[in-house]
This record gives structure tokens, sequence and C-alpha cells, in this order.
């Protein structure tokens, strides 16, 4: 465009605006009929200019487009940019009238040229050496653009031309008039203004004559028109305004032509005058200013391809398009308005009041497309609104569903704060409120066991604030005026809750349960341990006892709980309750069986009491006449009733006399297998067990039986020996007395023994003494005479052996 800024002065022109108030102006169409593209520095678009002008761009359909056609170098690009502070390209008079205007230029105008605004299109002029055999081809073309375009058609043409019909102005009037039926053909709603422009007009031939003379032409082509039968009666008039001005000669009479121009300019500036040129009637009430660059594109690559150019469909497309870029520019304008909500909906927040401000970011986008949108052809206009909406509420359904998934983790994990809540014992286990102290207990692995007081009330109170919850942030969720639904996360969400409770109230229970055998065996314990320490014949009447007190009070306070703190009915709390008592005396059985355990230490105890003591609790010493092994099988049969008392579970009063172990008249025992006295479960140390028990104390007490016979015959041995055997011994020993005081040896030898024996006397030692030599001495005998036996053994064997070899012997021989 560098020629038009450097507009050169043609001689004469007196109007020239002043510098800042010339409208951008830009080639649309080349030479060669190509719209022109945007090229570095060089070529500045129509798009990227009117892109710039927002001034324009929003003046809706509030604007007029002007195209002016006619001859080559006849003065129209002087006379737009006189009339429009335009900058279009003017011929240099010295270089010879050569084309100038290549093309379509468009210029814009609105800011120098008051309220009005104004599209101007400057064609390239007709008739041009330049163009030769597409001249014609050309010019249809670019008249057809114009008119489709145009509210005001000007028609450049000289003075001289007047009248003379087959002037090249009046061929272009044919042009325009034939175009004009096949462009409208279809739909036609607002009149042209064709605008005659004579210029330089003589002195001679008054404007009124001009324009009779052209009406007469104008009339005479449209009758020579060949129109389609539907237009056979149309007339010109029906289609188009006609008006007229002529302008002096420029360079004979510039001021007059001043003068002239000026008042041409305030007839396209002034709408208050009569004669007003671009009236509203004349506008293109269909393509606002905001889709004018697109429509232009549109109709001029329709026309530029030989296409039937059909306003109407051409209408619909620009809006089409248009409302696609509204709705792509609003819909991106909603994406980044979303963005944070949707960062934090992804990242796993909930996002408050979501269906509110969803809606009005919503309402905005709507509002943002149906504000450009508005003047486009309506039906596509609601299409695509439609579309948009569309798009957007996916889009929100989206994180809608999102919303909804992460509140539903959320409620869940509320309802578990709820029962955390519950449960969480304080202040070292205890319970926040006192209500629940009692519920609260500390079980053997030193964790705190809390029970959810009146749990039925509060199970069901916690699932409905949990539900209420969910349903309260998920209606906000919902964009008011949507078809979104919860329902189907509701109901699971209540299935899962059910499940939940239900599954807490198990456990519930089953703590209960567990506390309440403890609460019971807290008492019993060290009751137990002292009755089975004692382990008395009437040991299980005393636990009996014992156990019954406990165990019906703790069964009473079991049942109130069951039916007032988890609303259980009467059967089912009759099971509760007899599956606690086989509780409880499980527990029981596995104390007594502990208890069993220290039974072999028991029995050592009870035997050494009744067999090493006497009836005054001293240690026995044994007499004489004293019949050991009486003692000694009464002494271990008390003991091994033991094993019987702790060996079967007697807590039923009818199994109070039931023997389990039970002892034989010959002293040994056998098991009871009496299915009418004995229950297998009853049972708490098996047979097999009773008896290695009994085996193993046996054999333990057998040295104690063999210690007190040979303590017996130690004193029996140790008692007064007859005094003539003590007179005999002194007199046969006589002489082995004078024997032993004469040999100095033997005195030594006896004196020696006789200091040992003193000391020992007076250490006391001499019981010991003698016991321990007689022990070693039946040891030693014992241990000869188990070698004299076996030595008879093996000689007896031996002596066998060989008898029944030399038996053998004699048989070989005899066979
Ligand atoms: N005789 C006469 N010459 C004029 C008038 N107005 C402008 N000119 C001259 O005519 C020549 C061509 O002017 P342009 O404005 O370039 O004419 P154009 O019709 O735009 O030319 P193209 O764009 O090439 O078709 C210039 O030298 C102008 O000074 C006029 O009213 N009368």
């Amino acid at each position: 465009m560098s020629e038009s800024e450097t507009n050169s002065t043609p001689e004469g022109v007196v109007v020239e605006p002043s510098e800042n108030s010339y409208t951008d102006i830009v080639q649309f169409i080349d030479h060669a009929g190509e719209i022109v593209k945007e090229t570095d520095n060089e070529k500045k678009s129509f798009l990227s200019t009117i892109s710039k002008r927002e001034d324009f761009l929003t003046k809706g359909f509030d604007y007029s487009v002007i195209s002016i056609l006619g001859p080559q170098s006849s003065g129209k690009s002087t006379l737009l940019n006189l009339l429009f502070n335009t900058r279009f390209a003017i011929m240099e008079a010295r270089t010879g009238r050569k084309q100038t205007t290549q093309g379509v230029w468009m210029g814009i105008g609105g800011e120098s040229t008051g309220p009005e605004t104004f599209l101007i299109l400057d064609v390239e002029g007709t008739d041009g050496r330049e163009r030769g055999e597409d001249e014609k081809a050309f010019e249809r073309k670019t008249s057809l653009f114009s008119l489709a375009l145009s509210s005001v058609l000007i028609i450049n043409m000289w003075s001289h031309d007047v009248g003379r019909y087959n002037a090249a102005n009046l061929s272009l009037l044919k042009t325009v008039f034939e175009l004009n039926l096949q462009l409208f053909q279809k739909k036609r709603n607002h009149k042209i203004l064709i605008f005659f422009i004579i210029r330089d007009q003589d002195n001679v031939t008054p404007l009124s004559e001009l324009r009779r003379v052209l009406l007469e032409d104008i009339e005479k082509i449209w009758k020579e028109l060949s129109k389609p039968s539907e237009f056979a009666n149309s007339r010109e008039t029906d289609y188009f305004d006609f008006d007229f001005t002529a302008l002096p000669h420029k360079n004979y009479s510039p001021d007059q032509f001043k003068t002239q121009v000026d008042i041409l300019r305030q007839r396209f500036l002034d709408p208050s005058l009569n004669d007003f040129i671009p009236k509203k009637k004349y506008r293109n009430e269909d393509v606002p200013a905001d889709g004018l660059y697109q429509y232009s594109f549109n109709v001029w690559e329709t026309i530029k391809s030989n296409r039937d150019l059909d306003l109407p469909s051409q209408k619909e497309m620009l809006a089409l398009y248009r409302c696609d870029e509204f709705l792509e520019s609003s819909f991106n304008q909603f994406t980044s308005e979303i963005k944070s909500t949707r960062e934090s909906i992804e990242k796993g927040r909930l996002v408050n009041n979501f269906g509110d401000s969803s809606k009005k970011i919503l309402d905005d986008a709507i509002k943002r497309y149906d504000e450009p949108s508005s003047r486009y052809h309506p039906e596509t206009v609601a299409k695509k609104r439609q579309v948009l909406n569309d798009r957007i509420l996916t889009d929100l359904k989206y994180l809608f569903d999102k919303q909804i998934e992460k509140l539903y983790e959320k409620t869940i994990e509320f309802y578990n704060s709820l029962v955390q809540e519950a449960v969480k014992p304080v202040n070292g286990g205890k319970s926040s409120s006192s209500s629940l102290k009692r519920s609260g207990a500390t079980n053997q692995n030193g964790g705190n066991i809390v029970i959810i007081p009146q749990f039925n009330i509060w199970a069901e109170g916690t699932k409905k604030k949990s539900i209420e919850y969910f349903e309260q942030t998920a209606k906000q969720s919902i964009v008011p005026g949507s078809d979104w639904t919860f329902v189907e996360e509701l109901n699971v969400l209540d299935e899962k809750m059910t499940k939940e409770i239900s599954q807490l109230r198990e456990n519930q229970l089953e703590k209960l349960s567990s506390l309440m055998k403890e609460n019971t065996f807290q008492k019993l314990n060290p009751i137990l341990l002292k009755i089975t320490d004692q382990a008395s014949d009437n040991m299980w009447q005393k636990i009996r006892a014992a156990y019954n007190d406990e165990a019906a009070t703790n069964e009473k306070e079991y049942q109130s709980r069951l039916t007032n703190d988890f609303a259980i009915g009467e059967s089912e709390c009759e099971e509760y309750l007899n599956k606690f008592k086989e509780g409880v005396l499980e527990n029981l059985k596995s104390k007594i069986s502990d208890r069993a355990e220290f039974i072999p230490m028991k029995m050592r105890k009870r035997f050494e009491e009744h067999f090493n003591m006497d009836d005054k609790k001293l240690p026995r010493k044994w007499k004489k006449q004293d019949d050991i092994a009486t003692i000694f099988q009464e002494a271990r049969l008390n003991a091994e009733k033991l094993i019987d008392l702790f060996s079967y579970l007697r807590i039923d009063e009818q199994d109070s006399k039931t023997s389990y172990f039970s002892l034989l008249p010959n002293g040994e025992h056998e098991e009871n297998t009496n299915t009418n006295e004995i229950e297998q479960d009853k049972v708490i140390i098996a047979y097999k067990q009773c008896m290695t028990m009994c085996e193993n104390f046996r054999h333990d007490t057998k040295n104690d039986y063999m210690q007190a016979l040979s303590e017996q015959a130690r004193l029996t041995s140790a008692g007064g020996i007859p005094g003539y055997v003590l007179v005999l011994l002194c007199v046969l020993g006589l002489n082995e007395f004078i024997a032993i005081i004469t040999n100095p040896l033997l005195l030594l030898l006896v004196i020696l023994l006789g200091g040992f024996g003193f000391v020992l006397f007076k250490l006391g030692l001499t019981g010991p003494f003698i016991d321990y030599s007689s022990q070693v001495l039946v040891h030693i005998i014992n241990k000869i005479k188990d070698i004299v036996l076996h030595v008879e053994n093996i000689s007896h064997h031996a002596v066998s052996n060989n008898n029944s070899n030399s038996t053998n012997g004699n048989k070989e021989k005899r066979e």
C-alpha cells in the first residue's frame, strides 16, 4: 500500500484531508482475482486490517457498503478520497492515463466520517487496456461482487458519455441489471441505490437534462433485458432507486468542484438531509459488520469459481461460520473460567456450590455467544447456541460426575469419622461422655474397647447424617436446569452404609460379649485361683457357687444391653445369651485346664503331707510297728484324687458326683465311658494325659516307699543289745583287747576310729552317718547280688546251650 500512502497530489485537487484523519485502505482482491493474503511487511490483508478496527466490528448493521464502478481513470479514487477521507491510489496525470486501481480495494470509514460508518469499495475501472480479453469477465465478477455487498452503487461517468447509448457506462449498467436479476431471483429484501455521478459537467447541460436522458436509457436497457418469465413485468424501480449528481471539471473549475464535492460529502454524512444518500433502507440487514469479512470472502470465492451466487444461503453459511467462531470463542473463555474449578475437582477436592457457580459460568458463556450472534440467521444461531449449551454441559457433567465420585468417598470418610468419634476412648481409655464410660474397658491386649451406647439410635442418626451430607452437597452440585441426577450413587451409598453399620453392629456385639466375659472373669479369677489352689474335695461346689453368682450378674447386664442398646428381640437375645454362656463355660474350662498344669506338684505335696508327716503334722519317724505299705497306698490314692478332680467340668449340679478318672477297687484307674454320665466337651484333662500323670507320680513316689522301708529296717536293727551278750563279748574279747593294747599299730587304729566316732557323736552326725553307711552297704550288697545273679544266669544259659548242643549232636549221630 505504499502507493496509497504516498498519495500523489493530482493537479487542481483542492480538498486534502489531514494526515491523521485518513482511513485504512487495503486491497481485497488482487489483479489476478485472488483474495489478498498477508505477507510479511509487504502486504496487509483486509482481514488483519478489519480485525483491528473494533469501532467498525461493533457496528452491527449500522454501516453502509458503498462501491464505485466506472471507466478507468475517471477520477473514482480521487472522488472517494475526497468524500470519505480514504487514501485510494490516484493516477499520476503526468505519467499518462493508465490503470491505477487493480482488483478491488476496500477502505473502512468510521473515524473521520462522523456518525456514519462506511465500507468503501474502489473497483478496478472498466474498459482498461491492461486486461485485454478478460476484461468483460472480470468486470462482471467485480460488478456482481459490488452488487452483492453494497447498499449504494456509484456509477461514475463522464458527462460527455450521457446520451451515448452504446457508451461503456451503459453497458456496465446493463451488466448490473442482468446480474441483479440473477442474484435476487430467489429473495429480495431491499433496494439498492444506483447513484450516478456525472463528471466534468459543462455549463450548458443542466443536471435535470442529464438525468432525463439517463433515466430514458435505464428504462430502455431494462426493457431490452432478457428476463426470466417471473420477472417479465417487473420494473427496474422494483429493485433500484436512482439518484443523480454532477460535478464540474476538477481542473478547469476547481473551486466549484470543491464546493460541489463538499455538498456531496454532506449528503453522504448528514442523515438529517432530505437527500441523504446512504439511507438505512438500502442496507444489507443480514450481514453484521463483524461478519462482513467472511461474507465478502465467501461471496468472492463463489463468484470467482463461477458458481451460482445464492445470497440467502451465503448468509446462512456466514451465520454458520460466525456462530461457530462465537461458539468457539465463548467456549474457550468458559474453559479458562472453569479451569480452577476443574483443577480443584481433578485434585480430589470438593467444590462448594458447584451447581450454582457452574450455572453462572454457563449463563455467561451463552450470553457471550448471544450478543454477537444475535444479528445472524436466527435458526442457525439457535442451533449453535444449543451446541454450545450442550458442549458446556457435557464438560460440566464430567466434573459433576467426578465431584459426586469424590463426594461418595468423602461421605464414607465422614461416616468413618463419626464411628471413630463414637468409639474413640479418651483420657486413657475412658470414653468422652459419661454414658460411654460404662462401655469402655481395657482388653487383655491393652487396647481399649468402647461399646457405643444406644447403638441402634446412634447408627440410625449416623447414617442419616451421612446421607444428608451427601444429598445436600450433591444437590448443590447439580447445575440448575440440567437433568442430572445422583439417585444411583445415593442408592449405592445407602447400601454401603447399611452394610457398614451391620458389620459395625456385629463387631460391637462381639466386643460387648468379650467385655462381659472379661467382666465375669475379672472377679471370678482370684476366687478360682484360691479354690483350685486349695483343691479340696468340694472344689466344684465352691466353683459352682462363685460362677453362678458372677455369671448371673453379668448375664443380666448383658441381656439388658442387648435389648436396650442394640434393640435385639427376645428370641435373638436368647441366642446371644446361650452363646455367651457357652463362651463363659469354655473360658472357665480353659482356666481350670491352666490350673491343671500344677497338679503334679500338688499331688506331690498332698502325698508328702500324708506319707511324710504324722497326725500332728510333724516329720514322721518310722517305727517298727508302722504299716508303711498301707500308709503309702492311702497317701498315694489321696493324691491321685486330684487328677480326677481336675479332669472333668462339674459346673452342672448333676455332675457333682461324676468321676471321670475312676478308681478301681484294686487301686488302679480307668476312664469313665458311661455316656449317661460323661459329656466329652466337659472333659478337661483327657484320660491318656491323666494316666501319664498318674504313672509319673507313682514312679516318683516309689523311692519314698523304699526309703521308708530302709529307715524302718535300720531303726529296728539299731535297737538294744542284750546284757549277757555284752558280758560274753568282754570275756571272749579279753584276748583281743590285750592283743590290741600290746600292738601299737592296732592301738593306733583303734584310737583313730574311736576319735572319729567321738567326733561324729559330738557333732550329732552318727544317725546320718549310719544311714548313709547302711545305704551304701545295702547298695553294695544289691550290686553284689545282681552280679551273682547275672553270673548264675550266664552259667545256666551256657549249661542249657551245651545240653541242647549235645542233644542235637546225638540226634545227628542217630540220623
Ligand atoms: N477531468 C477530470 N479529471 C479528474 C477528475 N478527478 C480526478 N481527475 C484526474 O483523473 C486522473 C485519474 O484519477 P483517478 O482518481 O486515479 O481515477 P480512477 O478512476 O480511480 O482510475 P483507476 O483507478 O485507474 O480506474 C487523475 O490524474 C486525476 O487527477 C475530474 O473530476 N475531472
